[in-house]
């Protein structure tokens, strides 16, 4: 099985540091990570950091990997190319990093991954012509594509529809039990969290300030201090986890 662990890393633009000494144990595949935080907390840039698009203190170890590249990343806007098929752009993300000749196992691979997503209606359409959800999810399929042991999503679902939403936390949660690998989504929506995730790492003002079962991580505490918001975390009547929040928190004097 695949794992993933940060040891004190760092990362900064232009001198400017946005997060130090983050640190986390050995993040094992199977599961589904929810990574948190507030606007410009640096969620986006932690996921550069580990896949390598930017440099800074620290290591990333990862064990277990059998793929060449065992790491995917879907950015919140991968800027496809807009004449691109759905189809192209697809089949393109699969290529990075391979060799240039396309085989008839990764046309097969396409189909899977437009098929898990429900997008097969969409598969001739320009890139430039879908909606910001339909985006969302070709996002996602170019990510599944590459057939990664570990896949950093940012925001995957911020501009899907309910059942949507519902529909990809689902799908990431049962690739996580099937297929073992480790998934760690960005996200705002911490009812998704308390939902899908497995474990929580939350960042606050540049460094980690949680990180473990979600249920442990996700408290009013944190909801308040973090969040800065007065929300309790409750079962429904069905026995989910659901967040209640009640309003804003004090600001303190
Ligand atoms: N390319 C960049 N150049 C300079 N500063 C940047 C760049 N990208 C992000 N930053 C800064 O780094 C900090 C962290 O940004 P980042 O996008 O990682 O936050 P985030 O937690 O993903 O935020 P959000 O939830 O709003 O998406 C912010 O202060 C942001 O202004």
């Amino acid at each position: 099985m695949v794992s993933l662990q940060l040891t004190d890393l760092g990362a900064a633009y232009r001198g400017h540091k946005v997060f130090a000494e983050i640190s986390t144990p050995a993040l094992q595949g199977g599961q589904l990570v929810a990574l948190l935080g507030p606007n410009g907390a640096g969620k986006s840039t932690l996921f550069r950091r580990i896949f390598g698009l930017l440099s800074g203190p620290g290591q990333i170890r990862i064990e277990g990997a059998t793929a060449a590249r065992p790491i995917a990343y879907m950015p919140q806007d991968n800027g496809a190319r807009p004449v691109l098929s759905v189809y192209e752009s697809i089949l393109l993300a699969r290529m990075q990093g391979r060799r240039l000749k396309v085989l008839p196992e990764d046309h097969a691979e396409v189909e899977r991954v437009l098929n898990l997503l429900s997008i097969t209606h969409l598969r001739g359409h320009n890139v430039g012509d879908l909606s910001g959800g339909q985006r969302q999810m070709v996002n996602a399929a170019q990510a599944l594509a590459q057939q990664p042991q570990i896949l950093l999503m940012d925001e995957p679902t911020s501009a899907l529809d309910l059942s949507r939403q519902i529909d990809l936390m689902s799908l990431l949660h049962r690739l996580t039990r099937e297929q073992g690998l480790l998934i760690i989504v960005a996200m705002h929506d911490l009812g998704h969290a308390l939902r899908f995730a497995d474990a929580a790492m939350v960042v606050n003002r540049g460094r980690m300030v949680a990180c473990g079962p979600t249920h442990g991580v996700v408290t009013a505490n944190l909801l308040r201090e973090v969040f800065e918001v007065e929300a309790r975390v409750e079962p429904c009547s069905k026995g989910t986890p659901q967040l209640v929040v009640e309003g804003r928190a004090a600001q303190p004097a």
